[in-house]
């Protein structure tokens, strides 16, 4: 590298005593040339300075940016476990392995447990991520107003008075508990076969109480927020106390609340962290104002029966398949913006569909209402139900040749 030549000398005034007046006059006059020329030499040396330093500004610029490209690339995702004197738990993304490491020394005041952070190659955290509202966005479903009333659910009448008794009325009128003396149940836990109504039922107590419904799915909180489910369950209160009046929602509930097996891989000791956050949101619940909290399941028969003490999941309805009664009255409900034929005995087709949810009824109905297209007709006719119920079981039947096949 050349070294940039040195700058000139400060040129210096020398008069002597012994000088005549012209004599001074002229070595002034001379001293004033050497110092116009010395300015404009300093002159050009400042303006090729400048275009180095420009030079040199792009350069760091790109470099710069070649550090940021470098930096993000090369960070792995992980949640903080927990914070020790001997550094932080984390534990990565995608295979679950727990490392103790260090945050970096800007972080330390920063970091929580639950956290999202982005670690290096030697697992040292360099970022906290903050995806707090994406991930609560993605896990969580958020209805202002739900758009299902009662008049929509079909067959489980008493179930409905049920939900009404332990979910409306204290949240419409908590006055009337209090005089009275009782304690209103502090969750609701619905549980029966897939279809049958129960995801219906919560929004529709939702939104004939006028409350905001919160939902989130056991199953997702496992198997897609691995990691994040203790934080997602807190956030989950917080955002209903936010929200109040509300229903909370946790569908799928056995997910997270299976009973205890005796396995003990780093899976299990994470679905036990959110049920345990879970149990304790529940447990610090007294004072929390108008907020419900149900749940369903299909696995009643899974559940820990932690879960179900007094204080947390203490009411439980049982929600079945419909009888031919329950499944005519959901016929009905789902065919009743249709144009269906004059005469059609909707209790005859009922009759006819043993073994049939809720859900297995609407989607009849909506195959009934297709085979009258296909067939160019604008009303549906007894025959078409039947055509559907043949296609439903063949599919039915299909299904079960792929699991049979796979197993
Ligand atoms: N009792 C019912 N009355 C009317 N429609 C019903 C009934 N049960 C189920 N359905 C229909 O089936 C759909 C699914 O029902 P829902 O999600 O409430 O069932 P679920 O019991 O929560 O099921 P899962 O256990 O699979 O979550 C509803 O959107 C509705 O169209």
């Amino acid at each position: 590298m050349s070294h940039s030549p040195s700058l000139p000398d400060r040129p210096r005034l020398e008069l002597d005593p012994e000088m005549s007046d012209a004599e001074r006059l002229e070595a002034i006059r001379q001293h004033f040339r050497r110092i116009v020329q010395v300015n404009e030499e300093l002159e050009d040396r400042l303006a090729d300075a400048e275009g180095r330093r420009g030079e040199l500004k792009d350069d760091v610029e790109q470099l710069k940016r070649e550090n940021e490209v470098l930096k993000t690339s090369s960070l792995y995702i992980a949640s903080v476990e927990e914070i020790t004197d001997d550094g932080v738990v984390i534990k990565q993304h995608g295979n679950n392995q727990e490392v103790l490491t260090q945050a970096a020394s800007r972080l330390d005041e920063d970091l929580r447990p639950g956290d999202r952070v982005a670690i290096n190659d030697s697992f040292a955290v360099q970022q906290v991520l903050d995806d707090e509202t994406d991930s609560r966005a993605q896990a969580m479903e958020v209805t202002e107003s739900p758009d299902v009333t009662y008049a929509d659910i079909g067959g489980i009448d008493d179930q409905i008075r049920e939900v009404r008794e332990a979910v409306e009325d204290p949240l419409e009128n908590p006055e009337q508990f209090e005089t009275v003396g009782v304690e209103p149940p502090s969750g609701v836990l619905l549980h029966g076969p897939p279809g049958t109504g129960k995801t219906m039922l919560a929004k529709a107590v939702a939104n004939e109480s006028d409350a905001t419904f919160i939902k989130m799915a056991g199953s997702e909180l496992v198997r897609k927020f691995i990691g994040e489910g203790a934080r997602l369950v807190r956030d989950l209160f917080e955002l209903a106390a936010e929200r109040e009046p509300a229903v909370i929602f946790i569908d799928e509930i056995d997910a997270v609340a299976a009973k205890r097996t005796d396995s003990k891989t780093s899976g299990d000791a994470e679905v036990q962290r959110t049920m345990m956050q879970l149990l304790s949101e529940m447990d610090g619940f007294d004072d929390r104002g108008e907020i419900r909290i149900m749940a369903a399941t299909n696995r009643f028969d899974m559940l820990d029966e932690a879960i179900l003490r007094p204080g947390r999941f203490d009411r439980l309805i049982e929600v079945p398949e419909p009888g031919p009664e329950g499944r005519e009255r959901i016929l009905e409900i789902h065919t009743r913006d249709m144009n269906v034929a004059d005469g059609i005995d909707l209790g005859v087709v009922a009759s006819d569909l043993d073994g049939y949810s809720g859900a297995d009824i609407a989607s009849l109905a909506t195959e009934a209402g297709m085979f009258a297209i296909r067939d160019g007709r604008t009303e549906v006719r007894q025959a078409d139900f039947e055509a559907a119920r043949d296609k439903l079981r063949d599919a039915d039947t299909e299904d079960e040749q792929v699991i049979n096949y796979q197993y």
